[in-house]
């Protein structure tokens, strides 16, 4: 997999050695909850699930693929489906 080419898709996203990660910034802090309730849906569909720090409405995400050793498919689509729910919410 081209993992920078991945990456110029996600530019909210940066690459930290097998992880990526992005802030998302939310209007106040229960719509920071909302949009981790969403990702919630999202992680257990796929089966993948983010690390989120969660500080009041600001939103630490972290995606790898801890199976696989590194990033893998998953982590690029559920990339996606993030950037998706934060602009849905405003974020
Ligand atoms: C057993 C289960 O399928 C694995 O632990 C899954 C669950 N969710 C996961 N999520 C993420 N982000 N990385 C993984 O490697 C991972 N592994």
């Amino acid at each position: 997999m081209d993992i920078d080419r991945r990456m110029q898709d996600l530019p909210a996203w940066r690459r930290e050695g097998d992880e990526i990660r992005r802030t998302v910034n939310a209007p106040d802090f229960p719509a920071a909850i909302r949009i981790v309730d969403d990702i919630a849906v999202k992680a257990e569909e796929l089966n993948h699930h983010p690390d989120i720090d969660i500080r009041w409405r600001t939103l630490h995400l972290t995606l790898t693929t801890h199976d696989k050793g590194g990033l893998t498919d998953l982590d690029f689509t559920l990339a996606a489906l993030i950037d998706d729910i934060a602009a849905k919410h405003g974020a």
